[in-house]
């Protein structure tokens, strides 16, 4: 069995930043790693796109065009083909495999649309546990500065609340899966990877 390490956190936490940084760590230490994400880059993550998200790297979710639960079931769909053609195969193999968001994106985002969670918990409960999640925190306030470019100005309180509502509720879901673990995402890049390393020493290696 190989390694699975998955990041989350609001959008422009610094997920896909830290994602790849640890790539590099599992390579330099010999490691064969597969660096994925979700949505992912298949047909289903491309229907995502044109149906839920409102194009881009704005990472927005209109919502208007379908319903929530058609929403879930999609990020749901993507992912079962994510775990059984990629994921699952890797570990199989011996690899390390670092997905940059994952089912804990769904339970936060699609809870704070108004989903029931335990709905939700049930619906991806095909999904692989992950050995570590990484969840990176960080006031809303500080993660818009860094993705000001990203986001639709008319847009901008709608996404101020939503984002806030989905970094409670990550911190909800920290408590309730013992695999996440919350890093301060306010650091410096070196600084999170540094506590990143940290976390994969100790939980995955055992080291103190
Ligand atoms: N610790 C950090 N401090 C300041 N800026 C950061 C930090 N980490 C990432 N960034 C910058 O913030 C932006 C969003 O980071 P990114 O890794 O794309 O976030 P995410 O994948 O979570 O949306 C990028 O421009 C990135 O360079
Ligand atoms: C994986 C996943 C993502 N999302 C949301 C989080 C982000 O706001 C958005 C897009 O993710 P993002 O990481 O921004 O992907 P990309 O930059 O490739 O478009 O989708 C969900 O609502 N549920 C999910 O299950």
């Amino acid at each position: 069995m190989g390694i699975f390490v998955v990041m989350e956190g609001i959008d422009g936490a610094g997920k896909s930043t830290q994602a790849k940084m640890l790539a590099e760590w599992f390579n330099t230490r010999g490691y064969e790693v597969i660096l994925t994400k979700e949505p992912t880059d298949t047909a289903f993550g491309k229907l995502i796109r044109r149906l839920v998200l409102t194009g881009g790297r704005e990472g927005i979710i209109d919502g208007a065009r379908i319903s929530h639960e058609a929403e879930a079931l999609l990020f749901a769909a993507d992912r079962a083909e994510h775990v059984h053609k990629l994921i699952k195969p890797a570990l199989d193999a011996g690899k390390v495999v670092i997905s940059d968001r994952y089912f804990y994106s769904s339970l936060a985002y699609q809870w704070a649309r108004g989903l029931d969670l335990e709905w939700l918990i049930d619906l991806n409960r095909f999904a692989i546990r992950p050995d570590l999640v990484i969840l990176l925190d960080l006031p809303v306030k500080e993660s818009m500065k860094r993705i000001n470019g990203r986001s639709i100005k008319t847009e901008f309180d709608k996404i101020v609340e939503l984002q806030k509502k989905v970094r409670e509720n990550y911190l909800k879901l920290a408590e309730m899966f013992p695999e996440m673990r919350i890093v301060n995402a306010q650091n410096s890049i070196e600084d999170i990877h540094k506590d990143i390393v940290g976390l994969i020493e100790q939980e995955i290696f055992g080291e103190k």
